[in-house]
């Protein structure tokens, strides 16, 4: 039975869900060393931001199938060294968004009316009132930084409450900024126009430290900031001194650039500072809906199904996944064919979608195909997750090409094309209504064959004998013809011959074949049907 580490407090829900499929561990806080040690036992991890997987737990995980991460940011994960591993890093995109933007709401509150320092004041039996006189936001303008899932549910309920929207987000539309009720504008306006600031962005090269000294200045002196994102965005000493400094009106942050906090300029900043633990997700509801969606991944992957929220893998949904299941085969098969048949170093993979296959998405087919192709030099290493990488570190350039117009299958065909030390060579496959897979074209060469473990294949002249002397010399070393066929364009012109063995062909026999009178080039091509 598989086992399953959980390495972070996971509601119960998930791990029902996992517990149908595998053995469950749950041993939170563990130190990174005693990690490393247990990680070669499991065939899945699954945990939320307290778990640090560096390159070293991947690398020790010789074990590991998948990485799930109940929430949504995966920056606690290298994921580039799970690609490279081969193993599938997924989350919960949309379990904690409500739980995050109604965080970030209470938080623009609790500031406003200094909801905590209020708190504190009457539990130490004081009665404060004029010294908490805060401020409404009714009309007041927020400005939402990054307007995802998060900042679009923010501003929602933002606009409920009558505040005036401005938005910065390079990668969405005016459009959708309008919908939302916001005025898409730059940095620089939002920063100078907002009474509030909400940061809902990823943590990025971009990012890091967006909100610092020069930018602080840019504010309005009673301006109130809210990190509900992720730590590092702010620069936590500018932050705290503009607050000391009185040139901010307040600040309410969730997550910190080193977490748990410990000791930072932040905890010595005395009032307009709310701070919470990272708690943004916390919400029961969250937390079953985050463990629901992560586990039933894991339990799938277990099972030999797809993610649907892979973030290192084409995202699929399961009912486009299973439609394009057989044409994935298909791809794996042609890509094997044409990365043996190429040689060794492959530079180029052009791959062409004809017919009804071209209305699909190209991308699963394209990382099929990749998988085939680099099967010879990777074998096992190779998967769906880390094809694309692995040819793209090779150096790799793949061409897509998408033809509609060919009527040659039902399901429409596809063409897969690589150039290797041999040359470029070409295999065409289509799909039968039983979903068996036929070989259609062999460097351009028509033919009609299903593929099969051991094949070989030659160039030669269409003249008579050939056929023969190659079945003869095949006898002598006791190699077993299942089927063959010849494609050709013109009588006695150049022909391929397609032969479909029961056995594998012994050492040296391939440079015999080529010695034959007529035979220009021999090939062998080693699938596992
Ligand atoms: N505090 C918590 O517990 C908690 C919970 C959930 C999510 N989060 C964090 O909240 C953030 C937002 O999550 P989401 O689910 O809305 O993500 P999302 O991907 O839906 O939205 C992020 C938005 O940021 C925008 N963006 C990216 N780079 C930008 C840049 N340089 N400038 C401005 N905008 C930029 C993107 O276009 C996108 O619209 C993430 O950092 C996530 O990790 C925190
Ligand atoms: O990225 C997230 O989903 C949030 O930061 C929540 O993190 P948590 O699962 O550790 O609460």
């Amino acid at each position: 039975m598989a086992k399953v580490l959980v390495s972070d407090p996971i509601d119960q829900a998930g791990i029902d869900i996992i517990s149908q499929v595998a053995e469950v561990d749950v041993k939170t806080k563990l130190p990174l060393e005693e990690l490393i040690k247990i990680i070669p036992e499991y065939d899945a991890l699954m945990l939320r931001s307290g778990t640090k997987v560096t390159a070293e737990v991947i690398q020790a995980g010789t074990n590991l199938k998948i990485i799930g991460r109940a929430g949504v940011g995966v920056d606690n994960i290298d994921v580039k060294a799970a690609t490279r591993h081969g193993i599938v890093v997924v989350n919960s995109p949309e379990g904690n968004t409500i739980a995050a933007a109604e965080h970030a709401i209470a938080m623009m509150l609790a500031l406003s009316r200094q909801i905590p320092d209020a708190n504190q004041s009457v539990k130490n039996g004081k009665w404060e009132r004029k010294k908490f006189v805060g401020n409404e936001v009714y009309k007041k303008t927020l400005g939402v930084v990054g307007l995802g899932k998060i900042g679009a549910h923010v501003a929602k309920v933002a606009r409920a409450m009558e505040m005036k929207l401005l938005a910065y987000d390079p990668f969405v539309s005016a459009e959708r900024a309008e919908r939302l009720g916001c005025s898409l504008v730059d940095l620089d306006l939002l920063f100078k126009e907002s009474d509030y600031i909400t940061l809902h962005i990823p943590k990025t090269p971009e990012t890091a430290n967006l909100i610092n000294a020069k930018a602080l200045a840019k504010m309005k002196p009673q301006v109130r900031i809210i990190n509900c994102a992720r730590g590092g965005i702010i620069d936590e000493t500018a932050i705290a001194e503009a607050l000391q400094a009185g040139k901010i009106g307040g600040a309410a942050l969730d997550v910190y650039a080193n977490e748990p906090l410990g000791e930072s300029p932040l905890t010595e900043v005395g009032s307009n500072l709310v701070l919470t633990p990272h708690l943004g997700a916390s919400t029961a509801e969250a937390q079953v809906n985050v463990a629901i969606d992560v586990a039933e991944q894991i339990r799938d992957v277990l099972l030999g199904l797809p993610a649907r929220s892979a973030v290192n893998i084409p995202g699929l949904n399961p009912d486009v996944m299973e439609k394009l299941r057989p044409y994935l085969r298909l791809a794996e098969t042609l890509g094997t064919m044409a990365g043996q048949l190429a040689g060794g170093r492959i530079d180029e993979l052009n791959i062409r979608l004809q017919g009804e296959l071209a209305n699909n998405d190209s991308q699963p087919i394209i990382v099929a195909a990749l998988k085939g192709l680099l099967s010879e030099a990777l074998r096992e290493r190779v998967n769906y997750v880390n094809a694309a990488l692995e040819a793209q570190e090779r150096g790799i350039r793949v061409i897509e090409t998408k033809d509609s117009s060919t009527r040659d299958y039902s399901g429409g065909s596809l063409h897969v094309e690589a150039r290797g030390s041999n040359g470029k060579h070409s295999v065409t496959g289509a799909l039968l209504s039983e979903g068996e897979i036929r070989i259609t074209n062999l460097d351009e060469f028509p033919i009609n064959v299903p593929p099969n473990d051991h094949m070989l294949f030659t160039l030669h002249r269409d003249m008579p004998g050939i056929i023969g002397k190659i079945g003869s010399l095949l006898g002598s070393y006791n190699v077993n013809i299942a089927s063959m066929q010849v494609g050709r364009k013109i009588v006695r012109g150049e022909a391929v011959m397609v032969l479909s063995l029961d056995d594998p062909l012994p050492e040296g026999i391939l440079q015999e074949i080529t010695k034959v009178d007529g035979i220009r080039d021999a090939y062998t091509v080693k699938l596992s049907v």
